[in-house]
Parts: C-alpha cells; sequence; structure tokens
C-alpha cells in the first residue's frame, strides 16, 4: 500500500529504481520519540527510505521540554560518520541538531570529504519548547554550512538569523527573506509558515538560481490544523524531504508528497495521546491505516 502511495510518477527521474534510498540523519536525540533522530527515521521510514542516523548530542527530553543535555567527544561524531560512509553509498543526507561549534565543525569536513549528492539541512536553534538547542555564538559556524547543503530548511525565526534580519511578519515577507538566504548562499530554501498566524499554512521552495524549467518559487498550502501535537515536525519535515528527493529528483514532487504526507501525520496526531505537553505527530497514519483496511 506504502509502496504505491508514494511510488513516483512514470516518467519521473528515478535514480535508483530498484531500492529504497538510503538516507543518513546527521542530529541529537529525543527519548520521547517525536523529534530528533528518532522522528527523522520514522519520517524516512515513513516516505519509503532506508533510515541511518549518527547522534550529534544526547538529549534528555520529553513532550514538555529539554532537561539537559550531553554531547559526546566530536571524534567519536566523526568515527560515527565515517563508519557508515566507509562502508554504504549514501543518497541523501539530513542535518538536524549541531548544538556547538565544534560538532558542526566535525559535519562540515565529513561532508567535503563524503560528498553526499542531498544535503538537507534543518538548521535547528530552539525548540517548539523555548529551549536553546544552538549554543550562543554558533550560528555563524553553522552559517558556513549553508553553501554545502542542497537545501535548508528554517522556520521563521531561524529564517531571520540566517539573513540577519529582524523576523518576518507576513508570508510575503518571509519568502524576501527566503530569497536573500538563497541568492546569498546559493541554496535552496524551504520558507515555513507554521509559525504565523492564519487559517493556512504556506511552505515554498525558493531558489533565486531557478529549478529546472526556470521558476524560482515552488509554493504549497494547506489548512492550519488545530492541534497541540506538533512536536517535531521541522525535524519530520526535512528527514522527509531528503527521501523523497533522493527517490523523485523533483523538487515540486517532493514538496507536494512530503506537505500531504506531513499534514495527514498532523490530522491524525491526537490519535497518539502520547504525553501531555506538546506531543509527537502520527508518522506513520497512512501505513497504519492501510495495514487494518
Ligand atoms: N498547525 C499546523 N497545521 C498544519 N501544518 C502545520 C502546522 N504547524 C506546522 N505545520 C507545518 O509543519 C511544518 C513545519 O513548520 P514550522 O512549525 O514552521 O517549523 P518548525 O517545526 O521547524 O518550527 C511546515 O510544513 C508547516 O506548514
Ligand atoms: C534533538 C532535537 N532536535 C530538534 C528538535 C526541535 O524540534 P521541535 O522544534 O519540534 O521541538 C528537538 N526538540 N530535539
Amino acid at each position: 500500500m506504502i509502496a504505491s502511495t508514494f511510488s513516483a510518477p512514470t516518467g519521473t527521474p528515478n535514480q535508483h529504481p530498484a531500492r529504497p534510498p538510503r538516507v543518513l540523519s546527521i542530529a541529537g536525540t529525543d527519548p520521547s520519540g517525536g523529534a530528533g533522530i528518532q522522528a527523522d527515521l520514522k519520517s524516512i521510514a515513513a516516505l519509503g527510505g532506508y533510515g541511518m542516523a549518527a547522534i550529534t548530542s544526547l538529549v534528555a527530553q520529553n513532550t514538555h521540554g529539554i532537561r539537559s543535555i550531553h554531547t559526546p567527544p566530536v571524534s567519536f561524531l566523526r568515527e560515527q560518520l565515517d563508519a557508515v560512509s566507509d562502508d554504504i553509498h549514501i543518497d541523501a543526507v539530513k542535518i538536524g541538531m549541531l548544538g556547538t561549534v565544534e560538532v558542526t565543525a566535525v559535519v562540515g569536513d565529513w561532508l567535503a570529504a563524503a560528498r553526499p549528492p542531498i544535503v538537507v539541512l534543518d538548521p535547528v536553534m530552539v525548540a517548539t519548547s523555548g529551549d536553546r538547542l544552538l549554543a550562543p555564538g554558533a550560528e555563524d559556524a553553522l552559517r558556513t554550512l549553508l553553501p554545502e547543503s542542497t537545501l535548508v530548511t528554517p522556520n521563521l525565526p531561524e529564517l531571520a538569523v540566517l539573513a540577519g534580519e529582524e523576523r518576518a511578519e507576513s508570508w510575503a515577507n518571509a519568502l524576501n527573506q527566503a530569497r536573500r538566504v538563497s541568492a546569498h548562499y546559493g541554496v535552496t530554501v524551504l520558507a515555513k509558515g507554521g509559525h504565523l498566524v492564519g487559517d493556512h499554512c504556506p511552505d515554498a521552495l525558493v531558489d533565486e538560481r531557478g529549478f529546472p524549467g526556470g521558476d524560482t518559487l515552488i509554493e504549497v498550502s494547506g489548512p492550519r490544523l488545530t492541534t497541540r501535537n506538533t512536536h517535531g515536525t521541522g525535524c519530520s519535515l526535512s528527514s522527509a524531504l531528503a527521501t523523497a528527493q533522493a527517490r523523485n529528483n523533483d523538487w515540486a514532487l517532493s514538496l507536494r508528497e512530503c506537505t500531504a504526507w506531513l499534514r495527514d501525520s498532523i490530522t491524525h496526531a491526537d490519535d497518539l495521546e502520547v504525553g501531555s505537553g506538546n506531543g509527537p505527530i502520527n508518522h506513520f497514519h497512512t501505513l497504519w491505516s492501510a495495514a487494518t483496511r
């Protein structure tokens, strides 16, 4: 069921038709399962990919917020990354929480050596709960990864930091900010409307260099859903996009596929009843409902 739901239409470029795309998440943990590496692996699997994970930081957190963060020695992160790339052809990388300047530098060095074909950077700075996930002063280090990335997926506060500007208060301003970041760093930017108010949630891919066909904007929009269970939506969308793009090689198709899946996962988030704070989304709603049909 899942294969027919998410397989690319006939005629769409598909680099590896014979096997699922291999997607490596480089991110922090969420032992309550809603965000970070745990959300990434679920999202990669839900989109039909083979998920792998190298951990930057161990985060004691739940649906209410973050309690503490333990960062293992960065030499050990490099060992994890090399262990994967020495053995396995990686189709796409998703980068989430980096946390420190040192971790960011190790990931940058590894990217330069391993050269994965698709790099989706979710520039995680602050959790939904308001807790910091990036050390103060590490923003400049994070910016150095932008030219090495295929796609960067900031939420509105993160987009403002990347642009070095005030936070956009309208969708039109967010798109203009995304255009400036794209032009300055030579990267595709996903502008996300989740942090705006209004009855719709727009998302758009922006690339000032132009997508194939010449457009610089690919926009989608859906109704804003009423739920407090949106923990990990940014993590989930970025790893889903890395997976879909490795399969489709078509950003417009990947964005439509992933936002439709995310909307379904948010719509059915309340069914999970996990935790008493901001709970996770329902990553496998499509698969589970197909299994019981
Ligand atoms: N209440 C909601 N209803 C529908 N979509 C949402 C809702 N909240 C977030 N989204 C979607 O979730 C994704 C992540 O958005 P956002 O909340 O802006 O990022 P982040 O999780 O990184 O803070 C976007 O595609 C956004 O449109
Ligand atoms: C390890 C890790 N990475 C990212 C997030 C952000 O997720 P959210 O903004 O939905 O809280 C998080 N809470 N934990």
